[in-house]
């Protein structure tokens, strides 16, 4: 049987920074990671724009690659079936393997509104893109399911396409943005070119009178700007168009030849909304979030969580003996930062491989583990319809009950800047284009600093505020 003094599961980026982390701290122990898809991804080009807001590039690599940064690593392509935490042993569909310490970092795989349906396709590897660019360019309309992440970038990206994009909110991209922030994506929509101009709102003001808006296993996850290198283009020799459907969900999807009676239009498929309205398409995206890889963990009685996430600790333990977690895979269940939350990210991932690493060689060492600051401050930085959208602590309000006040600046088709304030205090930062706001909101959310003496000053476009905290 083989043998390593460190076992992961999983060649997604926690699973890599993972192994990586391990080589750096202890070289001379041995680390397998097994992973079912033949590529791994790797961080590249990591560039930090602040203390705790980093960009990267996501890569796939050959396994191979791994052993510039660790030498003893074994990588095995093979899936785990179960796991004998007893024994200490994880059992692939080939052999059994094993461990001292364990970490899990098997991520998530799309949750699907209907599962059984071939017209409905959900995006996570690279197999399901190639699935969804074949789709794409022999189409003339697509139903788009869900209001994250995947659905922002979709509705961005597809060109020569009808899009219906069925969400439950009443705004759009609501996992991500505010109502404010949604309204300044709003001429996205409609792809059309506005100009740049000055400074149109800035002002002051609580929640409570703000004016409209209150302010299993595949491959592992896509990299940034999946979409770059991909012909996302329909079969309509024109610039998409979108309809919106708020305040919508799928209530039935509709086969061919029913839906022709009910509509007498020819489509492939058919969506019947929860408002009523019936949508002929070629095929569903269901960008309805992911459901974690744990179903080898069938039978081991290990501790889950209601979103189906493995439990783990500050230290990423889980319920098992010697078992960690990392990654999309598992619910950080500690009692965290006042400004810190989990969402199943890149950086996330990166961060909490990193930090499982940390806790294992610490526990093997029998030394003290500190929590990482990486855990201080939630912090993202990403791209939606072309713009450069960074997210900093509790940046829609999250757990204040309402009761916090709004700084917002906004210039049409050019930034989009909100601050939250409690008690005078930064809690959280929404940052749309580029407004070179970011290490400025990241000191003042961390030092908790009194703004009250600063008012709506803090977001004067003529004043260089950093001068104040100089
Ligand atoms: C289309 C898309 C766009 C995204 N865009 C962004 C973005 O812009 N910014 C951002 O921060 N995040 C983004 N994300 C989220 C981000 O990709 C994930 O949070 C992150 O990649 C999770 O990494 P992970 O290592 O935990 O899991 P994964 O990347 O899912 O890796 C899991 C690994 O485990 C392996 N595995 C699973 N089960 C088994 C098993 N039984 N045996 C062996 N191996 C197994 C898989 O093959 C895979 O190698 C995006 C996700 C998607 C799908
Ligand atoms: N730029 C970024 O940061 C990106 C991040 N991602 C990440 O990748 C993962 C997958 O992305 P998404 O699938 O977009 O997940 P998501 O978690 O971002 O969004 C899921 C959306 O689906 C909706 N939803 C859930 N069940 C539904 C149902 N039955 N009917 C209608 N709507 C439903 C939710 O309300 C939510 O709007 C997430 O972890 C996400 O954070 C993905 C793309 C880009």
């Amino acid at each position: 049987m083989k043998e390593a003094t460190f076992v992961i599961i999983g060649g997604g980026i926690a699973g890599v920074s993972c192994a990586e982390g391990i080589s750096f701290l202890s070289p001379e122990e041995s680390i397998i990671l097994i992973s079912s898809s033949p590529v791994i991804k790797k961080v590249t080009n990591l560039k930090h724009l602040t203390k705790l807001l980093s960009e990267f590039s996501v890569e796939e690599r050959s396994p191979d690659s791994l052993s510039e940064t660790c030498s003893l690593l074994t990588v095995i392509n093979d899936s785990v079936t179960s796991i004998d935490y007893e024994n200490k042993i994880v059992v692939t569909t080939k052999e059994s393997i094993g461990y001292e310490r364990l970490c899990i970092c098997s991520g998530a795989s799309p949750k699907l509104i209907d599962i059984a349906n071939p017209y409905v396709i959900g995006i996570r590897d690279t197999d399901s893109v190639q699935e969804f660019q074949k789709r794409v360019c022999s189409s003339k309309r697509m139903v788009v399911v869900g209001n994250g992440g995947i659905a922002t970038e979709l509705v961005h990206e597809v060109e020569g396409m009808e899009i219906v994009w069925v969400i439950k909110d009443n705004h759009i991209s609501a996992t991500f943005i505010d109502p404010g922030a949604a309204e300044f994506f709003q001429s996205s929509l409609v792809k059309s070119d506005e100009d740049k101009t000055a400074p149109t709102k800035r002002m002051k003001f609580s929640l409570s009178n703000a004016k409209g808006s209150t302010t299993e296993a595949g491959g592992a996850a896509l990299g940034p700007d999946w979409h770059s290198n991909v012909d996302l283009r329909g079969i309509l020799q024109q610039k998409s168009t979108v309809t919106v459907e708020y305040k919508s969900e799928v209530k039935r999807i509709i086969d061919h030849v029913e839906g022709k009676n009910l509509l007498s239009e020819d489509w492939p498929v058919y969506v019947e909304l929860t408002n009523g309205k019936i949508y002929g398409c070629d095929f569903i995206v269901s960008a309805t979030g992911v459901v974690p890889n744990t179903s080898f963990l069938d039978g081991t009685g290990v501790q889950l969580s209601s979103d189906g996430g493995i439990t783990v600790n500050w230290k990423m333990e889980t319920s098992l003996p010697d078992v960690y977690g990392a990654g999309d895979v598992c619910t950080a269940s500690w009692e965290p930062a006042p400004q810190w939350f989990q969402m199943r990210l890149w950086t996330q991932a990166l961060q909490m491989g990193t930090y499982a690493a940390k806790a294992m060689v610490m526990s093997i060492l029998g030394e003290e583990l500190l929590q990482d600051f990486a855990f201080e401050l939630f912090s993202h930085v990403t791209n939606f319809f072309g713009f450069k959208v960074i997210l900093l602590g509790l940046f829609n309000g999250q757990g204040l009950n309402n009761e916090y006040e709004i700084l917002l600046r906004v210039t049409k088709s050019s930034e989009y800047v909100k601050l939250i304030l409690k008690d005078g205090r930064m809690q959280g930062a929404v940052l749309i284009g580029d407004t070179d706001l970011e290490e400025m909101c990241e000191n003042l959310i961390l030092n908790q600093l009194d703004l009250t003496p600063f008012g709506e000053e803090l977001l004067n476009p003529d004043i260089d505020i950093d001068d104040y905290f100089d």
